[in-house]
């Protein structure tokens, strides 16, 4: 039988052989020490979908609907060694393919991101589709995320060149002329139209957060003479902050809106396309969230998209509890969090939101330079991947890659290091606290409620008794929010009529999501899916499974027939 996922894909998204494994896990490329391929995680082999086997994937009224990636790991791996830790993949050039994008769902991609810093609305149209398209034919259960570029002061997009190189001591000139394609050499335009007014001969000028600086030496009307003084790689649409008397200066981006005019038209399309969730950047208030929140249920009458708060500006970090209260989700957006605080505050802020969003129970997302090396090559720093595991290790929801799998050239193998790194960790927390018999449920802190106090009894005992697997009948998401939050040993099934919420419970740290219609009699709820999953191989008699759903107030505890 032939694959119907392209050869490329099997290659390199399943290659990470177990450590007994004689075959090289990366073909062709020389490895410096080959120790360092071996993550234990089990080679997974996709069944090929037949035309007769895709239409079946259309869900009828009696069907079960599951992302063909974890069925394919359940069948394999059981229960127990499912990938809690969900993974979010930027979109980019290298990436937006349709091969391309199979090849990231087939490698464990659970959430496609769109940054809207880059590209036109029609190139974004069209990885969209390509999203749906997968979904649809070939039975992934991919995500799409829809990230604003917020009006930050960035540079223009290098006349079309994917990137320049600027060098120690070189005169650059930063203008706020329109220059279009006919950019002269080591030029560089900047967004905002007060930026020559605004910076002044002395300031330090930088780019991406300090990726490359420069010392602004003289000004000419639109344009500012600067020399560089940390030569580096300037990226299209960088960001620009620059620092007097080693501070930020702030008060210009005080005066400009989080969601800019183009935003907003962004949102418009965001909603005109479906996408499952908003990521705003540079989020300084709670407001902001509120507004483009009652946007949104104006314009889109089922209201289903998420508000992920992008929390990068200094500004966000004093109201963090009530930005965080007021959004669907937080990322935590490293990249350019880092152009204003301090590199070394990053790991104590980065701790402190994903604490208080499990708190909260709202999803979080650890964002950028998580393996930056491998943009460039095969395999990540020993010290990239001890960020990730630290992420994993706090139990964020989620991971994203950013460059790595936007332009960088090996975005299969950066999605195969976080998912092996998370399997990994995330066993070895397991381990640990099953050595020390500790069950650990979140305080009730949320205000008081019978759907929070049975969820973390529900998990408390599936910890205790060592439950294969928790399932949940839930319409709008929220019990099933509720178990993950609890980060239990086993994984969560969690069962929903609605497509849109089985995509945005993608994101949710622990979740499987399903799509499933049930009724209120959840004896014949539960016959059904059992019979269904056993049909698929998905699960298997004597199987403990501790159940909860939204209609009844009631923990039942059954063993598979
Ligand atoms: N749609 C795209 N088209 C072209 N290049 C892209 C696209 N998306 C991302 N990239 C490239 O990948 C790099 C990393 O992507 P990412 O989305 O993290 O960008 P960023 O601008 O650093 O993020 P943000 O604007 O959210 O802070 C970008 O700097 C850009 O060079
Ligand atoms: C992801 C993002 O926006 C950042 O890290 O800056
Ligand atoms: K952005
Ligand atoms: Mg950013």
């Amino acid at each position: 039988m032939t694959p119907s996922i392209t050869s490329k894909s099997l290659r390199f998204s399943f290659s990470i052989a177990p450590s007994h494994s004689k075959s090289n896990p990366y073909p062709k490329i020389p490895l410096p020490n080959p120790k360092f391929h071996q993550f234990p995680q089990p080679l997974l082999r996709l069944k090929p979908i037949s035309a007769v086997q895709s239409k079946l994937l259309v869900p009828d009224a009696g069907a079960i609907v599951v992302d063909r990636v974890t069925e394919a790991e359940l069948k394999e791996n059981g229960f127990r060694s499912t990938r809690r830790t969900k993974i979010v993949c930027t979109i980019g050039p290298q990436t937006c393919g349709f091969d391309e994008l199979e090849a990231l769902a087939v490698g464990g991609m659970n959430v496609a991101r769109i940054n809207m810093c880059h590209g036109t609305r029609e190139w974004h149209r069209q990885v969209i589709e390509h999203v749906r398209r997968l979904n649809e034919e070939k039975g992934f259960g991919v995500a799409v995320m829809m990230d604003t570029e917020g009006s930050e002061i960035n540079m223009g997009d290098l006349g079309g060149a994917t990137s320049a190189k600027a060098e120690d001591g070189e005169i650059w000139t930063f203008t706020v002329r329109t220059l279009g394609l006919d950019c002269p050499d080591r030029t560089i335009t900047a967004n905002y139209d007060g930026f020559a007014e605004d910076v002044k001969v002395g300031d330090e000028l930088l780019v991406d957060g300090g990726m490359v600086r420069f010392v602004v030496t003289e000004k000419i009307g639109p344009d500012v003479i600067c020399c560089c003084t940390d030569p580096g790689m300037l990226l299209p649409r960088a960001n620009l902050t620059f620092w007097r008397d080693g501070s930020l200066v702030l008060e210009r981006n005080a005066m400009l809106p989080t969601i800019s005019s183009k935003d907003w038209l962004d949102i418009d399309f965001g909603i005109a396309e479906g996408v499952d969730f908003i990521a705003v950047s540079f989020v300084k208030s709670a407001e902001v969230i509120k507004h483009l929140k009652s946007y949104i249920a104006a314009r889109s009458p089922k209201n289903d998209i998420a508000v992920i708060a992008k929390l990068e500006s200094i500004d966000s970090l004093g109201n963090l509890e009530e930005i965080i209260l007021a959004s669907d989700g937080a990322m935590v957006a490293r990249g350019d969090m880092g152009a204003q605080i301090p590199l070394e505050q990053i790991p104590s802020v980065q701790e402190n939101i994903v604490q208080l969003c499990k708190q909260l129970n709202k999803p979080v997302i650890v964002a950028s330079q998580l393996l930056e090396s491998m943009v460039e090559y095969p395999i990540p720093t020993r010290a990239e991947v001890a960020d990730v595991s630290e992420a994993v290790g706090q139990q964020a929801d989620a991971l994203m890659l950013s460059g790595e799998s936007a332009m960088g050239h090996y975005p299969e193998k950066a999605l195969a290091v976080l998912r092996s790194v998370s399997l990994r960790i995330e066993r070895r927390l397991r381990e640990k606290r099953h050595s020390t018999l500790e069950v650990q449920t979140m305080s009730s802190s949320l205000h008081i409620g019978i759907q929070e106090e049975m969820c973390n009894a529900a998990v408390k005992m599936a910890n205790k008794l060592e439950a294969d697997a928790l399932f949940v009948y839930t319409k709008t998401g929220h019990m099933a929010s509720l178990l993950s939050r609890n980060r239990p040993d086993c994984a969560v099934f969690a069962f929903t009529p609605n497509s849109s919420v089985r995509r945005r419970l993608n994101l949710r740290w622990g979740l499987i999501p399903f799509c499933l219609s049930f009724s209120n009699e959840m004896e014949s709820n539960l016959k059904r899916t059992f019979s269904l999953l056993k049909a698929r191989g998905m699960i298997s008699s004597g199987g403990l499974i501790i159940v909860v759903s939204d209609q009844l107030r009631s923990i039942q505890v059954i063993n598979v027939p």
